[in-house]
């Protein structure tokens, strides 16, 4: 039996794909509205394909829910430890949900367990999560082997399910053969065609994980740059991505130039880094660069608008439609969705916001729960209704390919503000829709 804490994005993600690959597994939470809902087959998060995949899980008897630790724990040998790990007011990661998770473990421990931390931890997290187990047993005058190992998630929202189920590597940070084979058969399934185990120390788990998202945060950083810089300078971003993504080096992935990364891990695990850095007196100044470059590039569209229309005041009293509020398409998170940014300077400048998203409309309405000038509508085209421009924050599939006739007869000054670069200028062109996008098309004063 396989015991995972925490049902969130990685917990149930953990936990479903586990129990469809034959594991009983029984997934604790300490919300119990969570757990209710999981139990009646809601599933509290938008992610593709996991409602199906709980739901055969539950039918098939392998897949339970609790808030009770003395039941998951008195019949499990894997604990899988997936709960939030939160910014700190400095940045670093709060890990009271980790240590407690720990604390709740070694309260009940009765037999020989790995406990498997996929939580993002700074490193030496393992070693206080093994003291803090150990200081429980030692309490309790018990005496149970256990190894903690470090087993960081790689799994991109939206597409959870594809990239746990096949994972480009695999990383087990363990210094404990026994552990280490428990984790090997673990992921036996997973793992047939071409070994992507890559079994390490724990502390260097531990960084890998903040150095791939501190890396494709980087890149991401680097490109919108670029895009300012190809803005000033007459270039193309798309072009220049194509130019060097077809490097082998350098790869085409992960590599668009946007409004800014959010999420509940880039910027998270950014500030985390570097805060790392900092208690270990080594200062990340490119982090530092990348964090502060984001920053700034969540209120890029706000400032295209306010140049289109001749300064931030003359925002006053206007109406913009919004497309896309999650922080990327796929899902309804809104964890440091630049969209937030936009909304916020659009209202604090006096703006009307007309905004929709697909799957992020509940948790929008909880954010900007007083924001009498937001008003979320019901569909992409309602938005337009009324309002003076366009901006797109989210590339929903249902924005690829909209009626371009349809927006230009509906938006009072026909301009759109893509910061996605999804759309051709000779497409918009044709329907007489003024395009302003990132590193591409930039902004122009409009004409009055
Ligand atoms: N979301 C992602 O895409 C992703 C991907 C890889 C890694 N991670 C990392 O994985 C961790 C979990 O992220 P998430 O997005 O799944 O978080 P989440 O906030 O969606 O879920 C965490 C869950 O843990 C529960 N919890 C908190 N303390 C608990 C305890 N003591 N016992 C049982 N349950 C408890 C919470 O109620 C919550 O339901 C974080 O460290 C995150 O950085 C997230
Ligand atoms: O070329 C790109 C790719 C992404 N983004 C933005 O970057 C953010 C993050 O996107 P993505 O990485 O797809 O989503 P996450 O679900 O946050 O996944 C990241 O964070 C997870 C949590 O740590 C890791 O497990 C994943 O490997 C890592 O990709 C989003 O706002 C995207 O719009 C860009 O601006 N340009």
């Amino acid at each position: 039996m396989i015991t995972v804490i925490g049902s969130g994005y990685v917990g149930l993600v953990a936990g479903a794909c586990l129990a469809e690959l034959g594991n009983d597994v029984v997934c604790i939470d300490t919300d119990a509205a969570k757990i209710d809902m999981l139990r009646r087959g809601e599933v509290p998060i938008f992610e593709p394909g996991l409602e199906s995949l709980l739901r055969r899980g539950q039918e098939a008897g392998r897949l339970e829910f609790t808030t009770d630790y003395d039941l998951a724990v008195s019949r499990s040998t894997i604990f899988l430890i997936a709960v939030g790990t939160p910014p700190e007011e400095d940045g670093s990661a709060d890990l009271r949900h980790v240590l407690s998770a720990a604390a709740a473990i070694g309260e009940r421990l009765t037999r020989k367990a790995v406990i498997v931390n996929k939580s993002t931890v700074p490193v030496e997290t393992a070693a206080k999560v093994e003291a803090v187990i150990a200081e429980r047993l030692q309490a309790r005058g018990v005496d149970v082997e256990f190894s903690v190992v470090s087993n960081p998630e790689f799994l991109k929202e939206g597409a959870a399910i594809e990239d746990f189920t096949r994972p480009d590597r695999i990383i087990i940070g363990s210094s404990d053969a026994w552990a280490t084979e428990v984790m090997r058969n673990l992921y036996a399934p997973l793992n047939r065609r071409q070994d992507k185990i890559i079994v390490m120390d724990p502390r260097s788990a531990e960084l890998t994980k903040y150095a791939a998202n501190a890396m494709l945060a980087t890149r991401i950083s680097f490109m919108n740059e670029l895009a300012h810089l190809s803005e000033a300078v007459g270039a193309d971003i798309e072009a220049v991505r194509r130019g060097i993504g077809s490097d082998p080096r350098i790869g085409l992935r992960f590599l668009y130039p946007g409004c800014g990364y959010g999420g509940s891990c880039f910027p998270k695990d950014a500030r985390a880094l570097i805060r790392m850095g900092a208690e270990h007196k080594v200062p990340l100044r490119v982090m530092q660069a990348v964090e502060e470059a984001n920053r700034r590039q969540k209120h890029a569209l706000f400032e295209k608008l306010a140049t289109f229309y001749g300064g931030e005041r003359e925002l006053d009293g206007k109406t913009i439609a919004l497309w896309g509020l999650s922080f990327k398409p796929d899902t309804d998170d809104m964890r440091e969705a630049p969209s937030r940014v936009l909304i916020e300077d659009l209202l604090s400048h006096g703006a009307q916001v007309r905004a929709y998203d697909p799957a992020a409309m509940k948790q929008t309405r909880q954010i900007f729960a007083d924001a009498s000038r937001l008003t979320l509508c019901p569909s992409a085209a309602d938005a337009l209704e009324g309002s003076d421009a366009l901006a797109i924050v989210t590339e929903w599939r249902e924005f690829r390919s909209p009626d371009f006739d349809e927006i230009a007869s509906r938006l009072k000054d026909k301009a759109v503000f893509d910061g996605r670069n999804m759309y051709e200028r000779s497409v918009t062109d044709t329907a007489g829709l003024a395009y302003f996008d990132i590193g591409r098309n930039p902004v122009e004063p409009r004409e009055r």
